[in-house]
């Protein structure tokens, strides 16, 4: 079948903060990319993967096996799972039993969970190996894989321990999201719905056009919604790589995401809790008098179109208050929050009164 697909699109990140740029291919059979991404230096492979993903991960070391590297398949839990200290100190283990160097490569094939993980593994082994990125899910591609932030969950909350780490290159092959379950699809539409109301409303239109079609790989705007969010995500990212200023702008909707992901011991998906993260981010925005009533409702309408949540349990307030103040974008003891002061125009609300924050929160308690 090579050749008969046409020549992937090319999404370039910038280098930021001393890092070497690196592209996101986006398009099908792109794994005769991956031995260009891994480079000669390299004499060992790790393969890291979800269970999920056995057959493609073994797969593939076989395939590099085949091609003079010393591959190895190491197999992580699924999702969230794979996020912990745990997974990182087996993979560690790994990589020390197969002599791994600073010359070799890690390539993290899986969703956004995966790669997080096993770039956090190349981040921290020998303060820094090389990791090439291959996303299978669509919140993988658009977001998790792009722009570095690699990272895994403790006890207190979600993303506390990571590395800025960017990979040497990623590879998003559409084929991949064939196999991906409804549920896990649609979380994707999470991110992707951000990139739409923070700086591409065209999005949001190509999904309001036929929000049934969104929900699934056939859907006639899958490529360029794919593409149109890695662009917003790159772009961001080239000039703000460790989020000293308008990266931040990536986290709308993700305070109270992650105190919902950890309040729900992360058995929700991170794109169904964005996604109630976002209607809460917009009523803010509303009740802050910055944020008009059309786009804040707009927020409701698009996500439950296509399926995703817009409410969540109201009596766990206090606990979600207290998970967020944890959050990144805090500092001391005020809490940080990207709204949105109308379509595409994000900005930070700094310390809003408890009072506003009850407000917004009566809003999706449901
Ligand atoms: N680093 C970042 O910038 C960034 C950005 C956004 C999200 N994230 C993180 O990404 C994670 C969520 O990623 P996700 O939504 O991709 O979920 P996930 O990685 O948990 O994957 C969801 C499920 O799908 C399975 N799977 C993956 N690909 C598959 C395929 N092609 N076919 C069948 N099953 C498949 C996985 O094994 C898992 O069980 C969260 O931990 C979130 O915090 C990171
Ligand atoms: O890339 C970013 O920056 C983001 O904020 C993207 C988010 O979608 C993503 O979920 C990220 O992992 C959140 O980062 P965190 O720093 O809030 O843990
Ligand atoms: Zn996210």
């Amino acid at each position: 079948m090579t050749g008969t697909h046409p020549a992937p699109v090319r999404i370039a990140v910038g280098g930021s903060a001393g890092t070497e740029p690196y592209d996101v291919l986006v398009g099908r059979q792109l794994l005769g990319d991956l031995p260009g991404l891994i480079g000669t230096a390299a004499r060992r492979v790790a393969v890291l993967h979800p269970e999920a993903l056995a057959e493609t991960g073994d797969a593939l070391r076989e395939d590099l096996a085949a091609q003079g590297y010393q591959a190895i398949a190491v197999q992580l839990p699924n999702a969230e799972e794979a996020k912990t200290a745990e997974v990182a100190a087996y993979c560690w283990k790994a990589l020390g039993q197969s002599g791994f160097t600073r010359t070799d490569v890690v390539v993290g094939v899986g969703g956004g969970a995966t790669t997080d993980l096993a770039g956090f593994v190349a981040a921290t082994w020998l303060r820094g190996v090389r990791w090439v990125a291959v996303p299978t899910t669509v919140l993988g591609m658009v977001d998790a894989a792009v722009g570095g932030k690699t990272g895994i969950n403790t006890a207190e909350g979600k993303n506390l321990v990571g590395a800025f780490h960017p990979p040497a290159g990623v590879l998003c092959d559409l084929a991949a999201l064939e196999s991906l379950p409804v549920h896990d699809y649609v979380s994707g539409l999470a991110e992707i719905i951000k990139a739409g109301f923070i700086a591409d409303p065209v999005i949001l239109e190509l999904i309001e056009s036929d929000p049934r079609a969104a929900r699934t790989p056939e859907g006639p705007h899958t490529a360029e919604l794919i593409e149109r969010s890695i662009k917003v995500k790159a772009e961001v990212v080239s000039g703000d790589l460790r989020e000293a200023g308008r990266r931040e702008i990536l986290n709308y909707g993700h305070t109270l995401a992650h105190a919902i992901e950890k309040n729900e011991r992360y058995e929700w998906r991170h794109g169904a809790a964005v996604a109630v993260g976002m209607v809460f981010a917009a009523e803010l925005g509303r009740i802050a008098g910055r944020l008009d009533d059309a786009t804040a409702d707009r927020h409701r309408a698009v996500l439950e179109a296509v399926g995703l949540p817009v409410t969540y349990r109201g009596d766990q307030w206090p606990r979600l208050v207290e998970t967020m103040r944890v959050d990144k974008k805090s500092r001391g003891d005020l809490l940080r929050f990207i709204v949105l002061e109308g379509l595409a125009r994000p900005t930070v609300l700094e310390g809003p009164d408890p009072a506003m924050l009850l407000a917004a929160h009566a809003e999706i308690a449901r």
